[in-house]
């Protein structure tokens, strides 16, 4: 656990860049630190490993107060990555990766096979070790600067804007490197963005900084989505926060009906049949509600709407139309909510890990679900 107590930095030049900051950032987690420029994000991250010292008040790590600690052996404990990545443009990829290892005393070999390892772990070819960073691309490189940075095991990791010189398509997949990193390493995260949409998409909690260095509001994603503290947090999380905030509901809150799927290979009286049996089984409007049509191996279709039933034959003779699906179990409400826009039913198909079907969340049962999640934003606000 990293602990700012009563934090202030103040520059030579008067205004504090950090003022009274309190935060305690637990271990094993990501915690962003996000806000407009200049807000002393980068000042506070740089106060933990002491590449800046505070005008007022601790920071502790672990409990002992970092002050008190010399700085290359704090450093020691701690990764750093940078935007540009900052490597050495002389050391090849490998050698980048093995500074620390190599500063720790590791032999030559013991340290290339460590920074070897870490290569593959952060995606990166074998070929590519013995490569300059200029030979690289940006995503490379910021990949590169993370291998680099885990490469003495530290327990911490503090990430400046690491992702912030990237396009936007290898950002992406950058932040689902660290998340996926993040899911085996279980390291104390730090990382600093001026991008809200990275800080919800990487932080287990976001602080928000305003300018002049005080925290605004420090949260999971999902309460800052639904509970902005003020004005200032709710215009900088900015438009489309209700639909954001789907991502963190799970899409199990829909209830999922299995009376609505029928096979291509039944016919249309049976299919009829159905219909009317789920309507008498108190779910209600059965009658009204359109069927997901599966093949024999149970993937979807696509929905028929009952007045487009056939006259008779079977299923087959019917001409199903567009369906959107999401995973039973692992997709949040979001993706349950896009599927169904997807389909002229208004309802979404549930499908398993292989695309099987395993039912349907309704129109009607989407629209239980989203009213319960529009009840709970607002306890959420009334705090
Ligand atoms: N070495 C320094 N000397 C004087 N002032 C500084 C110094 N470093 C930062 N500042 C000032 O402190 C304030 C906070 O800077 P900081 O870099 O921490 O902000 P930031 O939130 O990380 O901004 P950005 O997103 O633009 O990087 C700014 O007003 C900046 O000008």
């Amino acid at each position: 656990m990293i602990t700012f107590d009563g934090v202030t930095k103040r520059y030579a030049a008067g205004t504090a860049a950090v003022d009274g900051l309190d935060l305690e950032i637990p271990t094993g987690e990501i915690t962003v630190f996000v806000g407009p420029s200049g807000c002393g994000k980068t000042t506070s991250l740089r106060m933990i490993n002491r590449m800046v010292d505070p005008t007022e008040g601790r920071i502790l790590l672990d409990g002992v107060d970092v002050s008190t600690v010399d700085p290359p052996a704090l450093r020691r404990g701690i990764g750093y990555v940078i935007q540009q990545a900052g490597l050495f443009p002389h050391r090849t990829v490998a050698e980048n990766v093995a500074t620390v290892p190599r500063l720790l005393g590791w032999d030559r070999r013991r340290a290339r096979a460590r920074a070897l390892e870490l290569l593959e772990r952060v995606g990166l070819e074998a070929a590519l070790a013995d490569r300059y960073p200029s030979q690289l691309s940006g995503g490379q490189q910021q990949r590169v600067g993370v291998a680099r940075a885990l490469a003495a095991d530290p327990p911490v990791l503090l990430l400046d804007e690491p992702f912030s010189a990237v396009d936007p398509v290898v950002r992406a997949s950058l932040q689902q490197e660290l998340l996926r990193l993040q899911a085996e390493l279980r390291k104390t995260i730090v990382f600093v963005t001026h991008d809200i949409d990275e800080a919800i998409t990487l932080g287990d909690r976001v602080a928000v900084f305003r300018t002049g260095g005080r925290l605004a509001q420090l949260d999971t994603p999902e309460r800052l989505l639904a509970g902005p503290a003020d004005d200032f947090v709710r215009e900088f999380l900015g438009r489309d926060r209700g639909v954001r905030r789907l991502s963190f509901v799970p899409g199990d809150v829909a209830r999922v009906r299995t009376d609505l799927t029928v096979p291509v290979t039944a016919d249309v009286a049976a299919a009829r049949a159905a219909l009317e049996g789920a309507a008498d089984g108190g779910a209600g409007s059965g009658a009204e509600e359109w069927l997901a049509v599966v093949d024999p191996g149970g993937r979807p279709l696509g929905w028929v709407a009952p007045r487009a039933l056939p006259g008779a034959g079977t299923l087959a003779e019917a001409r199903p139309e567009p369906y959107g699906t999401f995973v039973r179990g692992r997709d949040p409400l979001r993706a349950v909510l896009d599927a169904a826009l997807l389909s002229p039913s208004g309802g979404a198909i549930a499908v398993d890990g292989d695309g099987r079907v395993e039912g349907v969340v309704t129109r009607r049962a989407l629209d239980e679900a989203l009213a319960r999640v529009a009840a709970g934003a607002g306890e959420a606000a009334r705090g």
